[in-house]
């Protein structure tokens, strides 16, 4: 199948989403001819998979730099990036050069701020090899690190000149990553489009495979929301707000796990609260929280939470970006594709609705 190309605008500079498979090629068109030297940010671990990425671009004849780092959320320290500014240094890398992020999520968030940050910003692409890092990290310019105090605490918006989602490189991700991917393409299921929900209804089990029947829709459909989303609001000062469905309780869930819990697996905790919170302050009704914990059931995602750490897990909210001082805002939904915000919610709904989710 050929490659698709989803545009991304409200950036200074408009870019492109392009999946396909076995598309490597198509990289060096997306460094530019500018740069002279590429600086390929990618896990030690992921040796493999980032080798044809430094091959194509060697071919391309750049002077290619392998800046290896920690695998996954371990990257995403102020430490890594501090050792990843050193290696830029030793290499006179100037602002005409590039940055390339191969890798889940977690290594595309540190390989943008890494790019914002040198030299004030250079030109960064992303190359995402898992689930999660295609349908929504290597999107919409959103880079950081976390801190002891919560999570992505400190980054940048730093927009990507291009993004390239080879789905070749999905089989070898194990099955419990993918499977954390699938909680952001039902997040944006539930945020903004429901089709994506029915085909995850239709074929739950081939929705946990990269070789699904519905795979390319369910990518193709999730980066398309994410898309519209961050064109329309790329420094958050409203809409995008939404695709932060599930991440106030999941964030906290993350702090409190030490960073160890899987991003997507905490968001899908995260939804079913959110859920909860609209349910009980009278915006969706038990068939629509329901349809949360079945579909997100079906794929392998945990619903429920310990029930003894809740309130560390309230105070961990209070650092949630979207918090107004003490005043904390969540996305809820007013119904399927119909987020909202709900703002200032009292003690006794928060237990509440956490007493539906602590197990
Ligand atoms: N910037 C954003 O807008 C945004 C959006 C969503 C999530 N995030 C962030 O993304 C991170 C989670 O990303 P993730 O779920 O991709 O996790 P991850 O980056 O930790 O990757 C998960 C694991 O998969 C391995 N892996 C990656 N690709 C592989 C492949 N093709 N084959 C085999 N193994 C492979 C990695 O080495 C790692 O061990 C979190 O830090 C989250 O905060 C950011
Ligand atoms: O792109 C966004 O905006 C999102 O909120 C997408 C989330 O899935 C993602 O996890 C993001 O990193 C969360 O951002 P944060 O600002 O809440 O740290
Ligand atoms: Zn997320």
């Amino acid at each position: 199948m050929s490659s698709t190309r989803i545009a991304v605008g409200g950036a200074s500079a408009p870019y492109d989403v392009v999946v396909g498979s076995g598309i490597f090629g198509e990289l060096p068109g997306l460094v530019g001819e500018r740069a002279e030297q590429v600086a390929v940010v990618h896990p030690e671990a992921l040796g493999e998979v980032a080798r044809p990425v430094l091959g194509a671009l060697r071919a391309a004849g750049y002077t290619v730099h392998a800046l290896t780092v920690p695998d996954g959320e371990a990257a995403k320290t102020a430490a890594t990036a501090a050792e990843s500014w050193s290696r830029l240094g030793q290499a006179n890398f100037t602002r005409s050069d590039a940055v390339v992020g191969v890798g889940g999520g977690a290594t595309t968030d540190l390989a943008g701020f890494v790019a914002a940050t040198w030299l004030r910003g250079v030109r960064c692409v992303l190359v995402p090899t898992t689930l999660l890092g295609m349908v929504d990290a290597a999107v919409g310019g959103k880079t950081g690190i976390n801190t002891p105090e919560g999570k992505n605490l400190v980054g940048a918006f730093h927009p990507p000149a291009g993004v390239l989602c080879d789905l070749a490189t999905l089989p070898t991700l194990p099955p419990a990553d993918y499977i954390g991917g699938l909680a952001e393409v039902v997040k944006a299921g539930f945020i903004a489009d429901p089709v994506i929900l029915d085909l995850v209804e239709d074929d739950p089990d081939g929705a946990t495979r990269p070789e699904g029947r519905h795979t390319r829709e369910l990518i193709e459909r999730a980066i398309a929301v994410k898309a519209e989303v961050v064109s329309a609001d790329l420094r958050e000062s409203g809409r995008r707000e939404i695709l932060n469905y599930g991440h106030t309780l999941g964030h906290a869930i993350e702090r409190a796990e030490n960073y160890t819990f899987r991003h997507g697996y905490a968001v899908s905790i995260g939804m079913v609260f959110a859920a909860e919170l609209a349910r009980l302050d009278g915006r969706i009704d038990d068939a629509t929280v329901q349809r949360h914990r079945s579909i997100l059931t079906s794929v392998g995602l945990p619903t429920g939470y310990s029930r003894e750490v809740w309130g560390e897990l309230r105070e961990a909210m209070r650092v949630d970006k979207k918090a107004r001082g003490a005043t904390l805002r969540f996305v809820v939904l007013d119904g399927i594709g119909k987020p909202a915000i709900l703002t200032g919610p009292d003690d006794d709904l928060l237990d509440a609705a956490y007493g539906a989710v602590g197990a």
